[in-house]
C-alpha cells in the first residue's frame, strides 16, 4: 500500500514538536508492517536546502500562486516538498515570524499545503492520504471535492490547535460555495481547518486512547466535542512511541555517557554534566528533577514554579529547559535567580540539553493540564529517568504510578498526581523525592521504567489495519 501523509514538520528536517517526531518516525515504523509512505512537507528554507535539486515529481495548478513538488529521499524517509517560495520561503519557524508573531497569511500558506496534498494523492495515484493536525486540515476538503475519491485519515496531535481564520479567506481556496457550511469548513462563523480534517475524513485519530475519550467530553473538547460525539464511530486513539534507534541511552552521542538497562552506573555522569550544564550545584545526593517543554499553559510548568518550594522542603533539585509564553520564562528564569543552585533553567530550543536531561536526571516532571500523548514521558522512561506525570491523557496510559499495590506488585514506572493541582504536584514531588533516597527501590522502578515498550511497533500495526480498513471499504 502507498500512503501519503502530510505534515508541517518532520525530523529531521524540521521541529517545533512532538509532532515532527512522530511524522519523522512513523514511515520507517510503518515500512515494517507492509506500507510505503511517503511524506508531503512544506519547503522551507532548511528543507529546501537539504534537498538541494531534487527532481521535480509534479507541477500543480496555479491555485495559490506557481508552486511544484519535488520528490527527494532523506535516510528512511521519502519526501515530496511542496517548493512555493511566496508561501515557505522566509525565516522564522513554520508558524510564526522571527519575533513570534504568526504568519498573518497561515491561511493561505497551509490552504496550499492541502491543496497539494490532495492533488499529488490523485494524481500520483496514492491509496490513502493520513493528514497530521490543522495545518493538514484542508487535505480532506480537497480530495472530497476533486476529481477522484482517496481514502483519508486525520490525526489529532492537540486539539488546542484549530487552525481557524475569518471567513474572508473562504472565497480564496476555491472550494465549492457550499462547502462553506455545518457540513464542511465553517467553524462558528470562520473557517476551521481542523474542523474541517475531523468533518472530511474517514477516520480520525488522536494520539492515545485516554484522550481519544477525553476529546468527545464538553470539558476536553474545545468546541469539537459534538463533532467527535457524532463522529464517535470513526474515532479511535493509537498510541505515540519512539523511534527507538534516534532515541537510545545506549549510543546516544548527545549525552557525557551511554548506559542501558543493564548497566545503567554510567548515568551519574549525565546527572553531572547535567547539573554543570543547568547552573545546579553538583550534588550526588538531592532528588534531581527535569522538566523539558513548551513553556504554555497545557504543560503546566506554572504549577511547578508553584510546587518549587514544596521541591526544595525535599531537598530536591529542579533542571527546567523551554522555550514560549514569554511570561512563564520570565518565571522561570527569576525562580532560577532566587534559588540559585538548586533550581536552573535554560530557555530555548536546545535538543542535545533536552537528552542530557533525560538521561541525567533522576525524574522528569510531565505535568500537563491535558496532554494527548506526551512524548517527554516516552523518553524519560526510556533513558532511566521514571517520570512523574499528571494522570490525564496519554500520560495516564503510559506510566503506572508507584501506588503501594503497582509498588508490591513490581509494576511500577513512574508517579501520577490529579492534573492541574499544584498542592498535589508539591505532594507527589515529596512523594517521589522520598522514593528516590530509597536507592534500591528506585533502581527497581528505573529497570521497570527502562523495561517499557515505548517502540512503535504495537501502534504501526494498529496504524497499518486501520488504513487496510479504508482502503477496503472504498474498493
Ligand atoms: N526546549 C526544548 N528543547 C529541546 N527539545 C524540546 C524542547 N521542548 C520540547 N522539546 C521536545 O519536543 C518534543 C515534545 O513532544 P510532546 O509530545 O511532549 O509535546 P507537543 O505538545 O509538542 O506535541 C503534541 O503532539 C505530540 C505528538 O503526537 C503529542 O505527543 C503531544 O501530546 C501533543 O501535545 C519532545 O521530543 C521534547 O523532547
Amino acid at each position: 500500500m502507498r500512503l501519503l501523509a502530510v505534515a508541517s514538520e518532520a525530523v529531521p528536517l524540521v521541529k517545533t514538536g512532538g509532532l515532527a517526531d512522530v511524522v519523522g518516525a512513523l514511515p520507517a515504523a510503518l515500512a515494517a508492517q507492509g506500507v510505503a509512505v511517503t511524506t508531503l512537507l512544506p519547503g522551507y528554507p532548511a528543507v529546501t536546502e537539504a534537498i538541494g535539486g531534487a527532481p521535480v515529481a509534479l507541477d500543480l495548478p496555479d491555485r495559490f500562486g506557481p508552486a511544484r513538488l519535488r520528490a527527494a529521499r532523506r535516510g528512511a524517509m521519502d519526501l515530496l516538498v511542496l517548493e512555493a517560495p511566496q508561501h515557505f520561503g522566509r525565516a522564522g519557524n513554520p508558524y510564526s515570524a522571527p519575533g513570534g508573531a504568526p504568519w498573518e497569511d497561515n491561511g493561505i500558506r497551509f490552504a496550499a499545503l492541502g491543496f497539494a496534498a490532495a492533488e499529488a494523492a490523485v494524481a500520483l495515484g496514492f491509496d490513502a492520504v493520513h493528514a497530521h493536525d490543522w495545518q493538514a486540515g484542508l487535505a480532506g476538503a480537497y480530495l472530497a471535492h476533486g476529481r477522484r475519491r482517496v481514502p483519508s485519515v486525520f490525526t489529532i496531535h492537540n486539539l488546542a490547535f484549530q487552525g481557524q481564520f475569518p471567513a474572508a479567506l473562504f472565497p480564496a481556496l476555491g472550494l465549492p460555495e457550499d462547502a462553506f457550511g455545518l457540513a464542511g469548513l465553517e467553524y462558528f462563523g470562520d473557517v476551521g481547518f481542523l474542523k474541517a480534517g475531523l468533518w472530511y475524513a474517514d477516520r480520525i485519530t488522536t494520539v492515545s486512547p485516554t484522550y481519544a475519550e477525553e476529546i468527545r467530553t464538553p470539558a476536553a473538547g474545545m468546541g469539537l466535542d459534538g463533532l467527535l460525539r457524532g463522529r464517535a464511530g470513526a474515532v479511535s486513539g493509537i498510541l505515540n512511541g519512539l523511534d527507538t534507534t534516534e532515541w537510545n541511552p545506549a549510543t546516544d552521542a548527545a549525552l557525557a555517557a551511554r548506559f542501558s538497562a543493564a548497566d545503567p552506573a554510567p548515568r551519574a555522569a549525565n546527572r553531572a554534566a547535567l547539573q554543570a550544564r543547568f547552573g545546579l550545584a553538583p550534588d550526588d545526593a538531592a532528588p534531581l528533577f527535569a522538566f523539558v517543554g513548551r513553556l504554555a499553559w497545557q504543560k503546566g510548568m506554572d504549577l511547578v514554579l508553584e510546587a518549587v518550594p514544596a521541591l526544595l522542603e525535599a531537598g530536591g533539585q529542579l533542571a527546567v529547559l523551554g522555550t514560549g509564553d514569554a511570561a512563564l520564562e520570565a518565571a522561570c528564569r527569576d525562580a532560577a535567580a532566587a534559588h540559585r543552585g538548586r533550581v536552573g533553567a535554560v530557555i530555548g530550543f536546545d535538543e542535545g540539553a533536552a537528552r542530557l536531561a533525560y538521561a541525567g536526571a533522576d525524574s522528569v516532571l510531565v505535568p500537563s493540564r491535558f496532554e494527548p500523548c506526551g512524548l517527554a514521558q516516552l523518553c524519560a522512561l526510556r533513558y532511566g529517568a521514571p517520570p512523574l506525570v499528571a494522570r490525564t491523557g496519554g500520560l495516564a496510559d503510559t506510566v503506572i504510578d508507584a501506588n503501594p499495590m503497582a509498588l508490591a506488585a513490581g509494576c511500577a514506572t513512574g508517579m501520577q498526581f490529579p492534573p492541574g493541582d499544584a498542592a498535589m504536584l508539591g505532594a507527589a514531588l515529596q512523594r517521589t523525592a522520598a522514593l528516590i533516597r530509597d536507592r534500591a527501590g528506585w533502581a527497581r522502578l528505573r529497570a521497570n521504567a527502562m523495561g517499557c515498550d515505548v517502540s512503535w511497533d504495537r501502534s504501526a500495526a494498529s496504524y497499518a489495519a486501520l488504513f487496510r480498513e479504508i482502503v477496503a471499504a472504498d474498493a
